[in-house]
């Protein structure tokens, strides 16, 4: 967590979005989880930005005026700004300002911890910054990016020079995460479990998509090593997959990920590089939504979950809604089912095992009972049967194992040849 403390005031324009209010809320916790203090807010309630200053020029007075009084260093701004917004208001009201893109780019950089995650987020940035370079900033080769770049050829300015080192090292960065192959790990998951069902969990930061996988870890996980994600309250904590296989107490089994949470207007650049990580849900055969029930905006987060999930191309997978923190709430008992929907707490065993149940018989659903004939001969296939699959009988006849068991679609093509109908 960087140093911060510094003082911001929060602005924004309603431009009628039904949603202002909220996403304000939200920018003030962005803030929060930024480490910075937040002295006050100011709104305009225009339909439209002005082009170069975002703010009318009245607004960006009183704005200067109220900064100067809070004593706040930094003004954010609900929205991202073109770079020429940007550069004019810094110069109009003399301090910082940070949009709400470069906010959220802050709070993932400082949150990524794996390869992956921090190659995912310097794309991110550098996309960002590109546009925004400017003759009078900085110089790059001062502060140590890039190299390779003394063949300065004649005629180049400062600006182009800056923009090709940003540019080759962006592809540079795209290289790396090609060869890290991020969407390898479900994929490599899904083969060496023999195609195990995927369960995804999936919703707003800070729901408790990680305490759940946790939970559930606790109760079914299939070595003891592959317990525990990280959890934590606050937003972002996670910017990984991570992939789990549990086995159900009557033997069968499906792969559990958990992955980054969403927010509204999560920056494009964002999404973009991070694809691969988000996407990973699209491999799901079911996915959870976990809601922050004890939230009173827990409906607009999910509608932003839903919205940024058809932003990355994932439709059409069976969904639980799965409300949260149930715990939290005086006005609620748990866990309750309905339909598809369960009321629960992640730190509630039997809310835990509800859910795996519903998991169960959505996930399962194509199950068929089988009877199989072994020969004696064929005692690993006797093995395998009684450990990937939910037996139901078993009869010792002169000519075999006979076994009654329920098999997913995968296992029943691998032993079909076993197979015969009593
Ligand atoms: N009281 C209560 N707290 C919970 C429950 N589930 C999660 N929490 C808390 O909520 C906070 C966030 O939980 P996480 O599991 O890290 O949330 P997440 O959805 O993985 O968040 P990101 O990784 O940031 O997207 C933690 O402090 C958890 O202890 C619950 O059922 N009851
Ligand atoms: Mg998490």
């Amino acid at each position: 967590m960087p140093e911060n403390n510094e003082k911001v005031l929060i602005t924004g324009i309603s431009k009628q979005q039904p949603d202002f209010d909220y996403t304000m809320t939200e920018l003030g916790e962005l803030a929060k989880a930024n480490n910075y203090t937040v002295v006050g807010e100011m709104r305009q309630n225009v339909d439209r930005q002005t082009a170069a200053t975002y703010f009318g020029s009245g607004k960006v007075d009183e704005i200067r005026q109220e900064a100067d009084i809070l004593e706040a260093t930094t003004v954010l701004v609900n929205d991202e700004l073109s770079p020429s917004q940007l550069r004019n208001l810094e110069k109009q009201l003399g301090r910082r300002v940070v949009d709400r893109t470069q906010l959220i780019l802050d709070i993932f950089a400082d949150r990524a911890r794996s390869k992956t995650a921090k190659t995912q987020v310097e794309i991110a940035q550098l996309k960002y910054a590109l546009p925004r370079l400017h003759p009078s900033a900085n110089r790059l080769d001062q502060q140590g990016g890039g190299g390779g770049f003394a063949n300065r050829g004649a005629g180049e300015t400062q600006l182009e020079m800056d923009r090709r080192i940003l540019t080759k090292r962006i592809a540079h960065l795209r290289q790396d995460l090609r060869d890290a192959d991020v969407g390898e790990e479900v994929r490599r998951a899904k083969r060496q479990t023999n195609q195990l069902p995927v369960v995804a969990l999936v919703g707003y930061t800070n729901a408790g998509k990680s305490t759940t996988m946790n939970g559930l870890l606790d109760l079914y996980a299939d070595r003891p090593e592959d317990k525990q994600v990280f959890e934590k309250d606050m937003l972002f904590a996670t910017l990984d997959t991570s992939v789990r296989a549990l086995t159900l107490p009557d033997n069968r089994q499906f792969l559990l990920s958990d992955t980054v949470g969403f927010v509204s207007k999560l920056p494009h650049n964002l999404i973009d590089s991070f694809k691969a990580t988000l996407a990973e849900a699209a491999n799901a055969d079911l996915l959870i939504q976990v809601v922050d029930y004890a939230d009173p905006n827990y409906r607009e987060m999910m509608a932003i979950t839903e919205k940024t999930l058809k932003e990355i191309g994932i439709e059409n997978i069976p969904m639980i809604e799965a409300y949260n923190k149930a715990d939290k709430r005086e006005d609620t008992t748990y866990p309750e089912i309905n339909g598809h929907q369960l009321v629960y707490s992640a730190k509630d065993p039997k809310s835990l095992k509800a859910l795996t149940e519903m998991i169960t018989q959505l996930i399962f659903a194509e199950d068929q009972e089988k009877t199989y004939l072994v020969p004696f001969t064929d005692g690993q296939i006797v093995s395998f049967i009684n450990e990937k699959t939910a037996v139901k009988a078993t009869d010792y006849t002169e000519t075999g194992t006979k076994i009654t068991t329920i098999v997913n679609a995968v296992q029943a093509g691998q032993l079909e040849k076993y197979e015969v109908t009593e």
